[in-house]
């Protein structure tokens, strides 16, 4: 290998007395950039996004019988030596990038899309029960004393609906007023930026976030977790129909909601009952839940929240 490289040196700097500077000759013969001769490019190539392989085609062609024809003083026996120079490097290469580990990044991205946060970083805690359980009211005491950011999905979807241009609104709009699922690609998305803000604005890669009113269907659940964050665990809030119903007409009164009416609420709970308990099911089955008790009043159902989400996650969660 030294005797090939010493070799293919002496005929690039023959060949640079011939003719200028090496780097002209790299421009002359190589018409690409300089990045794209890196020799572990094809090793890399795993992903559709890499870029295109260096390729043969891509050299000028050059033989030993132009010399004959132009007059010109250029001899080709150093263009031999530097082809036959670097094709044995390359071989010894790539033989050697043969045995080593594959590059992670390069694969990963191939076989699983990697969640935008860390859940080294960032601790998310899904928020769930049905429609005026008491989920908000909760939250609110879990941000003072937790520090929590707090993102509810039904308040996000309110924004999107009125934020002026988007072309999710009347979709959104539809979906509440009959108590369904707003498709999940939107839903993720809000929550994904809302998170990405709330860390930007902190200034710290640590966060904690409590994600109220979502997943509501199992589809949204497993994107979530595929491409923005796994979750460390459910606090479900458990409450009987009548109960939740009561709540929710009262709540009415002031909400200004479109679906705090009694149409609506019959829709929401019946999502909540065919669609969401699922959600609820899957992650018990995870051994993910911690259920609280949502009917005693709200001082008392929070001292429950926090007692046992202490007891689920220690102290310095
Ligand atoms: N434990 C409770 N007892 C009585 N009323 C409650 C309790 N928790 C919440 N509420 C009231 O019930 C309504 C629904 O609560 P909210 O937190 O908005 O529920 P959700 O977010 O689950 O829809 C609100 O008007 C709230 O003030
Ligand atoms: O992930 C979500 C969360 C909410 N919603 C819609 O938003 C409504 C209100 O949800 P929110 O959590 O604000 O209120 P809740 O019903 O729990 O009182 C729901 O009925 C759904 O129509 C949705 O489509 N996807």
């Amino acid at each position: 290998m030294s005797v090939a490289v010493a070799a293919g040196r002496q005929a690039w700097r023959q060949l640079a007395r011939n003719t200028g500077t090496s780097a002209a000759i790299r421009r002359t013969i190589f018409s690409l950039p300089k990045s794209q001769h890196s020799p572990f490019r094809p090793a890399f190539n795993t992903t559709s996004k890499a870029l295109p392989r260096f390729s043969q085609p891509q050299y000028r062609s050059y033989s030993s019988g132009g010399s004959s024809g132009g007059g010109t003083q250029v001899k080709f026996w150093p263009f031999v030596m530097v082809l036959a120079a670097g094709s044995a490097g390359w071989v010894l290469l790539i033989n050697r990038q043969k045995t080593m580990p594959p590059n992670p990044q390069a694969t990963t991205t191939i076989t699983k899309p990697t969640p935008a946060f860390s859940p080294a970083h960032v601790t998310v805690l899904f928020v769930l029960g049905g429609p005026g359980a008491g989920k908000g009211t909760q939250c609110a005491n879990l941000v003072s004393d937790f520090k929590f950011h707090h993102l509810s999905a039904g308040d996000l979807l309110r924004a999107e609906q009125e934020r002026p241009g988007s072309q999710y609104g009347q979709l959104i709009k539809d979906c509440i007023k009959d108590g369904a699922i707003v498709p999940m690609e939107v839903t993720v998305a809000l929550l994904e930026n809302a998170m990405a803000d709330a860390i930007a604005r902190s200034g710290s890669r640590k966060a904690r976030f409590l994600i109220d009113g979502f997943p509501r269907k199992m589809d949204q659940a497993f994107e979530f977790e595929k491409v923005v964050c796994p979750a460390k665990l459910v606090l479900f809030f458990d409450c009987p129909e009548e109960v939740m119903e009561g709540r929710l007409l009262e709540r009415g009164k002031t909400s200004g909601r479109a679906d705090d009416n009694a149409e609506s609420i019959r829709k929401r709970f019946r999502t909540f009952i065919e669609t969401s308990m699922p959600v609820v099911e899957y992650y018990d089955k995870e051994g993910k839940v911690v259920k609280v008790d949502a009917t005693p009043k709200p001082t008392e159902v929070y001292e429950d929240v926090k007692r046992k989400l202490l007891e689920k996650l220690g102290e310095n969660f």
